[in-house]
């Protein structure tokens, strides 16, 4: 993954000729997102993901499914579909890879291997019963694939969503299950991150979004009275971070956008962007599942970094001076 000083060892009976120390070198600050879909991370926290990799720290996402139950809103591909080709699921590893693209994010792994897990469909479907479905997934064994990306990568933080999946889709209650019991596991490894944050949408992002659109023609909140009727929402004072990344908010359009089969080119949420600007598409939030909340600002405190009051010593320092002893 990163550049390593590579061991020369001698073959067997000669004198090694030189002796280096096999050091791996991390970056600073590892940030570790778990995501069930391909789109989930562009839509949810993609200004924060595109914050971060273009601030230098290293972003690993982790995608639990390949959506191969989504729906197509691109007509000309409406034969992949799972009821027909059943060629979605292929299709969107190529959406994601464009939309990491958009991001600046190279690190992508999916959860067991591309194809490990299947998309669930929504609950309660016949899908949910598929025996690959991530619904019917063994929690330990699942987990256990994303300790060994712990172990490599060794994030001090990682995202993912509430227990209710966000909004109560089967594969994102999953993922959550998934990524809280890896964090168990890898804490008796040493190898855990100190902070462990779940995707939110503030009650008064709601309301003011509810407000605004009120006399739209393309109203996204059509036919709800009360935003307690959303399937999400958190009162402000449980929020616990509000990551600005409105400079990275065309970042994050361009990441929905590439994945056209699912967020269609005419959605309310690009018709949000237009009028909210970069503060809706480029402002994303978080709760605090996980470790201490650092320095905030505002009258909840919500801190502005993610990394916020983490101790230095947490970003390990493995370079070849400090493994020689030398600091
Ligand atoms: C954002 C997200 O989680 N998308 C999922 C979700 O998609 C929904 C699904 O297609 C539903 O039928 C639509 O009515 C709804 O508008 C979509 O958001 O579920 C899909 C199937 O599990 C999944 O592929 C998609 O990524
Ligand atoms: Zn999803």
């Amino acid at each position: 993954m990163w550049p390593t000083w590579a061991d020369a060892s001698a073959s067997a009976g000669e004198e090694p000729p030189v002796r280096v120390t096999v050091v791996t070198m991390l970056p600073d600050r590892r940030l570790l997102l778990v995501h069930a879909h391909p789109d989930d991370e562009s839509i949810g926290t993609g200004s924060t993901m595109a914050h971060y990799a273009a601030d230098g720290a290293h972003v690993t996402l982790v995608t639990c499914t390949l959506g191969e139950e989504g729906e197509i809103h691109v007509p000309a591909l409406a034969q992949l579909a799972a009821a027909e080709a059943d060629q979605l699921g292929g299709y969107r590893v190529a959406e994601l890879a464009a939309a990491c693209a958009a991001l600046g994010v190279s690190d992508h792994r999916f959860l067991g291997g591309a194809g490990r897990y299947r998309d669930s469909g929504m609950m309660g479907l016949a899908t949910n019963e598929h025996p690959r479905a991530f619904w019917q997934a063994d929690l330990d064994e699942a987990a256990g694939h994303l300790v060994e990306i712990m172990r490599e990568v060794r994030p001090q933080v990682l995202v993912t969503y509430d227990p209710n999946g966000f909004y109560g889709h089967p594969d994102h209650i999953q993922a959550h299950r998934v990524a809280m019991r890896a964090v168990e596991l890898a804490a008796a490894e040493g190898c855990a991150p100190l902070k462990v944050y779940w995707t939110a949408m503030p009650l008064s992002v709601l309301e003011a979004g509810m407000t605004h659109f009120a006399e739209s023609s393309d109203n996204p909140f059509g036919g709800i009275e009360n935003i307690a009727d959303l399937p999400f929402g958190t009162p402000d004072a449980q929020i616990a971070a509000r990551i600005d990344g409105t400079d990275q908010h065309t970042a994050k359009e361009a990441a929905m956008r590439a994945h056209a089969t699912q967020i269609p080119a005419n959605s309310w949420l690009y018709s949000i962007a237009g009028n909210f600007g970069g503060e809706f598409m480029g402002v994303e939030f978080f709760t605090l599942a996980v470790g201490e909340k650092g320095p905030g600002t505002g009258p909840y405190g919500w801190e502005d970094d993610l990394f916020a009051g983490l101790p230095a010593e947490t970003a390990p320092d493995r370079s070849p001076v400090a493994a020689a002893g030398l600091r």
